[in-house]
């Protein structure tokens, strides 16, 4: 890894320029008029990432967060919408644009096993994307191995292949190979799911560490809200494609404000059983099920018959969904639950 990277506003863009955005993002699977007749994946998403923030994209399983990643890292074109970087919307590039580009916005997969090349060198692997971007063999080398010490392993880990490592070593590899190339966003894609807790720890300490030192930005797909908690500012609440609730991570996480989100946060595992007992009770004071079961819909909502996950979100009536304010988007049937 270079030295740090300048983090002026020149280099990142003013704070009016976010390092990423998501406009009005539609992402369908399939072609043909049969898959068009179906719902798209992603819906009409849209947020921005400024530089050195992190913001988390939370939902159950489906919901879409690894479609967007797909979608910004140029790995599933959307049917519409953009998705700029530093202002520059990467959908419409040339693959030769886009290659380019490539050192900017970088990902860590989930899966440290398999995202690591077992034929490969760590040193082969930290300097291929080095080598493509036109750094020369020498150069490249010197940086893999600056690489590895900022992710804390030592420089000759360059000789040795990946079943030489641990799960949480292989997993700081990868995401040496992300930031060797001086990124200024990285998808970061359920990055320590697969890691046991006091590991997830160590990898999570470390990108906040490397977030706050290259001022870089973090679009962080996870589906647990305790690690989202720990490492982003901002929230994005995603359900059917569709955004349910955005904000700051203490208030989305400590007061849910939309009944998907209350579930999905009653859904969450949490030390405490105090704090589980007040979130069930929360939860049934709203009148919701947990995200993904069987529970019945809230009391009273006409749609409930019809709403397939039966938490009280009436899939059937969006769109519409309206703006209740600048953080929250709602369908309909938030109107109904007197506490929001
Ligand atoms: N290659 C594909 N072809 C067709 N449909 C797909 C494909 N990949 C995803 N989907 C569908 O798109 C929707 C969103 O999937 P996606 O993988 O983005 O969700 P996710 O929130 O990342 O889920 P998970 O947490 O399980 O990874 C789901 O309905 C899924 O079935």
């Amino acid at each position: 890894m270079t030295a740090p990277a300048d983090t002026t506003s020149a280099a990142r863009g003013t704070a009016a320029t976010p390092a990423l955005e998501i406009r009005d993002l539609v992402v369908r699977y399939g072609s043909g008029r049969k898959a068009k007749r179906l719902p798209p994946a992603i819906d009409g998403v849209g947020f921005d990432i400024a530089p050195g923030e992190t913001v988390g994209l939370v939902g159950e399983s489906g919901s879409g967060k690894s479609t967007i990643g797909k979608a910004v890292l140029g790995l599933h074109p959307p049917a519409s919408g953009a998705v700029r970087l530093h202002g520059q919307d990467v959908t419409r590039l040339s693959l030769k644009q886009r290659t380019s580009l490539a050192a900017d916005l970088r990902v860590v997969f989930q899966d440290p096993y398999s995202s690591l090349n077992p034929a490969r060198t760590i040193g082969q692997t930290l300097v291929e994307p080095l080598r493509l971007m036109g750094v020369g063999a020498a150069e490249a080398l010197v940086r893999a191995r600056k690489g590895l010490e900022s992710v804390g392993l030592p420089a000759d880990a360059v000789d040795r292949f990946p079943s030489q490592f641990s799960g949480g070593q292989r997993q700081r590899i990868a995401i040496a190979r992300a930031l060797v190339c001086d990124p200024k966003v990285v998808v970061l894609d359920e990055p320590v799911s697969a890691l046991d807790l006091s590991t997830q720890a160590q990898v999570l300490n470390l990108l906040a560490d490397l977030r706050d030192e290259h001022g870089l930005a973090f679009l962080f797909i996870a589906h647990d809200l305790g690690v989202v908690r720990f490492l982003a500012q901002r929230v994005v609440v995603l359900y059917r494609g569709q955004i349910m609730e955005t904000g700051p991570v203490e208030s989305v996480t400590q007061r849910p404000r939309h009944p998907y989100t209350v579930a999905l946060t009653a859904a969450a595992p949490v030390p405490r059983p105090a704090e589980q007992a007040a979130r069930r009770a929360a939860r049934e004071a709203l009148g919701v099920g947990s995200a993904g079961s069987a529970q019945p819909a809230a009391a009273g909502c006409p749609f409930a018959p019809r709403c397939p996950l039966a938490t009280g979100i009436c899939v059937e009536q969006r769109p519409p969904l309206r703006l209740v304010d600048d953080s929250l988007t709602a369908c309909h049937h938030a109107e109904r639950v007197p506490a929001l």
